[in-house]
Formats: structure tokens, C-alpha cells, sequence
């Protein structure tokens, strides 16, 4: 049963910049696909990481490919997107940026194209149904599939920016960051900045992104994600600091998915203190796999005072889309 806290965080109006589509999926939609295709033999013990439990970077990325197996049509990609975007309207976040990397499927015929259209299909579908929560979308770029992809997803993007009545806003670089090379997405990156796209790109989320980190500033993104390794005290540089600071540009910090990714190792030592201590800022998200838990939003509160609901809410004014104007924001 909830306790007093999580009903208070439960209820509290939340927005929600940084979450991964396929990251999102809750225990009973994976039950449902997991229905669906019963000759995958996937359990449910493959598609999550249970409370309490951590896992390498790379385990994570290896639990995505089993969710990627059961989410491979475009029935599926609704099915996933209308109950995530239920899910966090139940959440009463009332402004949600979601993400999702575009993929073909060959044995089931789903094309990219068709993938970003089901994306939106299901974001209306639940407008239509009178949910108190607004959704837009990010198309993201996988950094592993190298820069001829990133190029093809920014012209897809492109088209859904100018066709998609304000739901597609912009570009996320994610993907497992010790596979692939930032520097050889700049020119698509470039690209999807110029066409009007905004940039909330994945940076240092691993230790050995110095100089990526370095490139990828100078676009400058409209938003990061994690930055968990930027700052001098964790192996990153003042300079890559300074150029965050200097272009005030927020960063999407996801607690609870660093500490169960083990880049982080306990809360308390999360880089959320050193950019707070900064005034910088900082919004606090999901990312992925663990959405349900509150775990990161308790911690914060437990320092003191007035400050997590004062964190928490601050996220509106970095939204890529502001919904009182309805007007690029950033
Ligand atoms: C520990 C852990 C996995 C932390 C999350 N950190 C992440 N860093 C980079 N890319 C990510 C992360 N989480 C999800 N993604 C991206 O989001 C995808 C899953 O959502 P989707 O299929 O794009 O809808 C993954 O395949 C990966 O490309």
C-alpha cells in the first residue's frame, strides 16, 4: 500500500522532459506484449530491474533489446504509447516530452516513417479521451547506428516537425555511450538545429566523453541529458562547466536511472548537488526502466524543506514546448 509520501509525490503536479518510450513500459503492458508473442519466451524477469536491484550499463542497454523483441509492430507502438501516456497522467505529470528512436522492422513491415506516425496517432488518441496532460515528442537518434542514420532520422524528424501539428519538437542523441562516436553526428546534428529542431542530447554520461563532450557544447544543445561526468571533480573539465554555464542550458538529471546504471553510486553523491549548489538549471526526470519508483524524488525531499517541490516544478520553464503560448520555449 502507498504511504503517506508516495501518495504526496504521486499527486504532485509534475512535469516530465526526459523519458525513454520503450524505457517507460510498465509491468502490465509488458504483461500484455508479453501475451502477445508467447514463442519469444521472454519473462518478465528480462524487461525490468527490480527494486533494490543495479545493473551495469551494459545490462541495462541489453534489457532494451529484449523490450525492442516484443514491441516490434505498429499495434504495438500504440499500445505502448497510449498506457505510458495514461500511466503518467495517472502520475499527474501534465506535461510530458517523450522520446523513442525510430526503427524498421523487416518481419513485421514496420518502416520508421510508420513508426513516428503510430507515435503521434496514439498522442492524439489520448487527447481525444480528455487526459489532463500534454505530449510531445523527440525523435531520437541511436549514436550506435553511426552518422548515415542520424542524418536519415533528422530528415524524418524534419518532415514530422513542419507535418505534425506542433507534437514532434525536437531531436534526443541517445543510445549506449560507450558504442559510437559523437563527433561523426555533428553534421546531422548541425543539421537538426538549423531546421528548427531543439537538441537534448545524452552528454558524458560515461567517464570518457571529454572531448565529445567538448564538440558536441559548441552546437550548443538546448538541453542535456545526465552530464553526470562534466564537472572537474568527477574527471571532466571546468571548461566543459563553464560552456554549460555560459549557455545556461538545463540539464534533465535522472537519479534514479544513474544509481541503478551504477554510473552514480549512491544518491547522496549525485551530481544533482553540484549543479543545484550552482543555481543551475536542473530538471529531475525518469529516463528509463524505473518510472513507477519515487526512490530519487524521496531522496531529494529527505535534505530539507521546501526544496523538492520547488526542484520538481521547476521543469516547466525548460520545456521545449511552452503550453501556455504555444510557442517554442528554449
Ligand atoms: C542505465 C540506463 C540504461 C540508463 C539510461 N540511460 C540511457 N542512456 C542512453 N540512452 C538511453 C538510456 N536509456 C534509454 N536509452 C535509449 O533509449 C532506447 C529505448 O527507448 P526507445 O526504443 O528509443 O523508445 C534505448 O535503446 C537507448 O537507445
Amino acid at each position: 500500500m502507498d504511504n503517506e509520501a508516495d501518495v504526496f509525490y504521486r499527486q504532485l503536479p509534475k512535469v516530465e522532459l526526459h523519458a525513454h518510450l520503450n524505457g517507460s513500459v510498465s509491468s502490465q503492458t509488458i504483461e500484455k506484449l508479453i501475451k502477445r508473442k508467447p514463442h519469444l519466451n521472454i519473462e518478465h524477469s528480462m524487461t525490468a530491474i527490480g527494486k533494490g536491484q543495479r545493473r551495469t550499463l551494459d545490462e541495462c542497454f541489453q534489457v532494451f533489446k529484449v523490450i525492442h523483441q516484443l514491441v516490434d509492430t505498429e499495434e504495438d507502438i500504440l499500445m505502448v504509447t497510449t498506457d505510458v501516456i495514461r500511466e503518467f497522467a495517472a502520475d499527474s505529470v501534465k506535461y510530458l516530452e517523450l522520446r523513442s528512436t525510430p526503427r524498421e522492422e523487416k518481419h513485421t513491415g514496420l518502416t520508421k516513417k510508420g513508426y513516428i506516425e503510430t507515435v503521434i496517432r496514439a498522442i492524439q488518441l489520448c487527447k481525444n479521451e480528455g487526459l489532463d496532460i500534454d505530449v510531445r515528442f523527440l525523435v531520437a537518434i541511436d549514436r550506435r547506428n553511426g552518422a548515415e542514420v542520424a542524418m536519415e532520422t533528422v530528415a524524418l524528424a524534419e518532415q514530422f516537425l513542419l507535418s505534425s501539428d506542433g507534437l514532434v519538437v525536437g531531436l534526443d542523441l541517445s543510445g549506449d555511450p560507450t558504442v559510437g562516436d559523437g563527433k561523426s553526428l555533428l553534421p546531422a546534428l548541425e543539421r537538426a538545429k538549423n531546421c528548427g529542431l531543439k537538441l537534448s542530447l545524452h552528454l558524458s554520461e560515461v567517464p570518457s566523453q571529454l572531448e565529445e563532450s567538448d564538440l558536441l557544447l559548441n552546437l550548443p544543445p538546448d538541453r542535456i541529458g545526465h552530464g553526470t561526468f562534466l564537472h572537474p571533480e568527477v574527471g571532466g573539465s571546468q571548461n566543459l562547466v563553464n560552456k554549460v554555464l555560459k549557455n545556461n542550458i538545463p540539464l534533465e538529471l535522472c537519479l534514479t536511472s544513474n544509481v541503478k546504471g551504477q554510473t552514480v553510486p549512491c544518491y547522496s553523491q549525485h551530481h544533482f548537488n553540484y549543479w543545484y549548489q550552482l543555481g543551475h538549471p536542473s530538471v529531475i526526470c525518469v529516463s528509463s526502466l524505473w518510472r513507477i519508483e519515487w526512490q530519487h524524488m524521496k531522496c531529494i525531499s529527505r535534505r530539507g524543506g521546501n526544496y523538492s517541490s520547488g526542484v520538481l516544478l521547476t521543469g516547466e520553464k525548460h520545456t521545449v514546448f511552452d503550453r501556455r503560448r504555444s510557442e517554442p520555449n528554449v
